[in-house]
């Protein structure tokens, strides 16, 4: 078979069924997953406790689909790397450590938005 032809498109229920799958994956293996799906669930009590607006609620849960999104990648580019590699390799490490970054920071950013939304509740 040529490289060229068209790939075979799946059903959108098996894209889901593989989507899950992925996720079931990371949620088994990566315990930063477990703290953040932890802190998204006390950050949704705490944000419907003290009444933020249905505004700020939305953006809550565009920041954490943000955080939990970015560690599926994260977890993913893991598995890729040992995959290409399981010796110590400068480029391996480089991409490792770039991807766990991209998490660092959505997480920081994520959570100064989380402060000023809390504030302006409170306030
Ligand atoms: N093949 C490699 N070569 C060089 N350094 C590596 C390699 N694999 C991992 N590392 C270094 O070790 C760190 C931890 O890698 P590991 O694969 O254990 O991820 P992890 O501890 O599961 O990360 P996370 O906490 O983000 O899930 C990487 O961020 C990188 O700095």
């Amino acid at each position: 078979m040529s490289n060229h032809s068209p790939r075979r498109h799946k059903h959108l229920p098996e894209s889901f069924k593989d989507a899950i799958s992925g996720f079931v994956f990371a949620f088994l293996q990566e315990r930063n997953l477990h703290i953040q799906m932890f802190a998204a669930v006390v950050v949704i009590v705490f944000s419907l406790m003290i009444h933020v607006s249905l505004v700020e609620l939305m953006i809550v849960f565009i920041l954490i689909g943000g955080v939990i999104s970015l560690e599926l990648v994260n977890t993913a580019i893991e598995r890729l790397v040992d995959l290409v590699t399981q010796e110590e390799h400068p480029m391996a490490k480089a991409a490792k450590d770039t991807a766990a970054a991209a998490v660092w920071w959505f997480s920081l950013i994520s959570a100064i938005i989380y402060l000023f939304i809390v504030l302006d509740s409170l306030i």
